[in-house]
């Protein structure tokens, strides 16, 4: 069945941060908010739905990838313990978590770190390049999971993309550094709910 394209969002796109509570510490740092919180949460509902709607009735591992992901894959299985527990379809599923560390300050590392055992459904925060994705998908297949679907909530439209496409996706982003939703730089920013866009001296300020 077609799946309407993920929800597009435009390079302009965006929210005056004094609209929305923004963390003290931060307020200087936040350009714009791009994503808000409560918007996030509506297409992660709708994605628990789809992601329901093609499910088997097999025993589904959903796997976690730290640390960018906790959000995103916390949020989701409530949405989808909701339609587990209200609908006439019910899965099994047992979570696990694995770490996964690419990038330093904005720009993507040489090597790719797997951090941690694998025990499938992945929840995952964004695709960049999608090196990360790649280099754990070619890792789960030591383990010969029945089958693989990745849902991610970001993908960004970069040339540097390798093509990949996870199976769901929350948002298509333009090429811009986004902060929030357990999403970081430098480590900061990962206690901010909405998806934001940072200011370049906030970049300067919290380099290493
Ligand atoms: O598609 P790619 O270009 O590979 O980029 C995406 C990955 O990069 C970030 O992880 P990071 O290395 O910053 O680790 P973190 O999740 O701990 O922040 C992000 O959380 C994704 O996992
Ligand atoms: O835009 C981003 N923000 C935070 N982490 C990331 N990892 C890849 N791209 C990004």
């Amino acid at each position: 069945s077609l799946r309407p394209s993920p929800c597009f969002i435009h390079e302009e796109s965006g929210y005056n941060k004094n609209l929305f509570c923004i963390p003290k510490h931060y307020e200087e740092d936040v350009e714009r908010v791009f994503i808000p919180h409560g918007l996030i949460l509506d297409r992660t509902e709708r994605l628990a739905r789809d992601i329901m709607h093609d499910m088997g009735s097999h025993h589904v591992v959903a796997l976690c990838v730290l640390k960018g992901g906790y959000k995103f894959f916390a949020d989701l299985l409530d949405h989808i313990k909701v339609l587990n527990q209200n609908g006439d379809k019910s899965v099994p599923i047992t979570v696990d978590f694995v770490r996964i560390k690419s990038y330093c300050r904005d720009s993507p590392t040489k090597k790719i770190s797997i951090i941690g055992e694998l025990s499938t459904l992945n929840g995952k925060d964004i695709i960049e390049t999608g090196r990360t994705m790649k280099a754990l998908l070619a890792k789960l297949r030591d383990y010969k999971p029945k089958t693989v679907k990745v849902v991610s909530l970001l993908v960004k439209r970069t040339h540097q993309s390798s093509g990949y496409r996870p199976d769901y996706v929350g948002f298509e982003i333009p090429d811009k550094f986004v902060v929030g939703y357990a999403l970081d730089y430098n480590e900061y920013f990962r206690d901010l709910n909405h998806i934001c866009i940072l200011k370049e001296k906030a970049k300067e300020k919290y380099k290493i």
